[in-house]
């Protein structure tokens, strides 16, 4: 198992008190496991995949334990984190390829970055070319600023850098979403690929689109009001999702191969829960057609059948 992660709560400080982005999280991820992470917007999918490499200056690890091959992350303490980031655990963050520093050529931007964590450029320089050219870029993008190169050329950088080290983890936010179709396809089977040849062990790839979790993922984790409502083999999630909100998720959204612009979203009537003051029981239960008196109780992330894990009390 590459990554165990048990009751972890993260919050945002804010003037109005805490946000509980993260209450109460708990799954794991075998060796070349790819998950994706589904959900509406606002159930805590970017925090969670942050929490894992590098909490930003407002989020506050609360409780909770982190572990990666069966040693304790100190998510909540930054500089110790330091050792285990890009190494061990790396992140492609959602807007990755827009931050690309625009004044300075990929590959001193490249030097940069390995020189800033003590490792030498030269030593990687064969694996980077030749990482480089498996994605299709010559390794003369090195030598390019960023405006030369299209979107789809920016993520696939981004995709080979963050992987340059071989982590064991890696969260992808987002990385496709705003690539064309046939360059998603390219990116997302690229994801696929670093795993089969051990770039990375296991991924999280956070998504709104779930075609690309039908592409590439073996398991599908879906959110909900910062909480995961459902774990499960991707096959099951399509096939025979349990929660109720993964239900209505699935039919709000459209078949896969089905493009967005030929349907119409159905959406799901009412609105996730506050996360300043969440309300007790199932985060879900407001929105709910089979909540009942027993949901006013919060639901256990049970083990329903083999690899799949439903925190629902109507769950069958
Ligand atoms: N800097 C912040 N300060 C306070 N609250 C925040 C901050 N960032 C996020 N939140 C809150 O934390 C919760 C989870 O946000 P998060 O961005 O993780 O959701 P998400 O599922 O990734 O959403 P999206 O799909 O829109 O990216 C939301 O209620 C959000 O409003």
């Amino acid at each position: 198992m590459t990554l165990q992660v048990r009751d972890l709560r993260v919050h945002y400080r804010t003037t109005r008190g805490d946000v509980r982005a993260l209450d109460g999280v708990t799954f794991a991820l075998a060796d070349g496991e790819i998950a994706g992470l589904a959900g509406e917007s606002g159930s805590g999918k970017t925090t969670l995949g942050k929490s894992l490499v590098r909490l930003d200056g407002r989020m506050r690890h609360v409780g909770g334990r982190v572990e990666l091959d069966g040693r304790e992350l100190p998510i909540g303490d930054s500089p110790r984190m330091e050792r285990f980031r890009f190494r061990e655990v790396s992140v492609i963050p959602q807007y990755a390829m827009s931050a690309l520093n625009p004044t300075r050529r990929i590959g001193t931007m490249i030097r940069e970055l390995l020189r800033a964590r003590g490792i030498g450029h030269r030593e990687l320089r064969p694996e980077l070319d030749r990482r480089l050219r498996l994605v299709g870029l010559s390794p003369d993008v090195l030598d390019r600023y960023p405006i030369e190169l299209s979107g789809g050329m920016k993520q696939r950088v981004v995709m080979v850098l963050s992987t340059l080290l071989d982590p064991a983890l890696l969260v992808a936010d987002e990385v496709t979403s705003a690539l064309d179709v046939s360059t998603q396809r390219a990116v997302a089977e690229a994801l696929v690929e670093f795993r089969d040849r051990g770039f990375v062990r296991s991924m999280i790839v956070v998504t709104h689109d779930l075609s690309l979790v039908y592409q590439i993922a073996d398991s599908v984790m879906v959110m909900y009001g910062g909480r995961l409502a459902e774990k499960a083999p991707a096959a099951a999630i399509v096939a025979a999702p349990r929660h109720p909100y993964t239900r209505k998720l699935l039919a709000a959204l459209p078949e896969p191969g089905v493009r967005y612009e030929g349907k119409r979203l159905s959406g799901i009537p009412g609105s996730p829960p506050e996360l300043l003051d969440p309300p007790a029981g199932c985060r879900f239960r407001a929105r709910c057609p089979l909540a009942d008196e027993q949901c006013s109780r919060q639901p256990p992330f049970a083990e329903v059948a083999p690899g799949h894990h439903v925190a629902c009390w109507k769950a069958e």
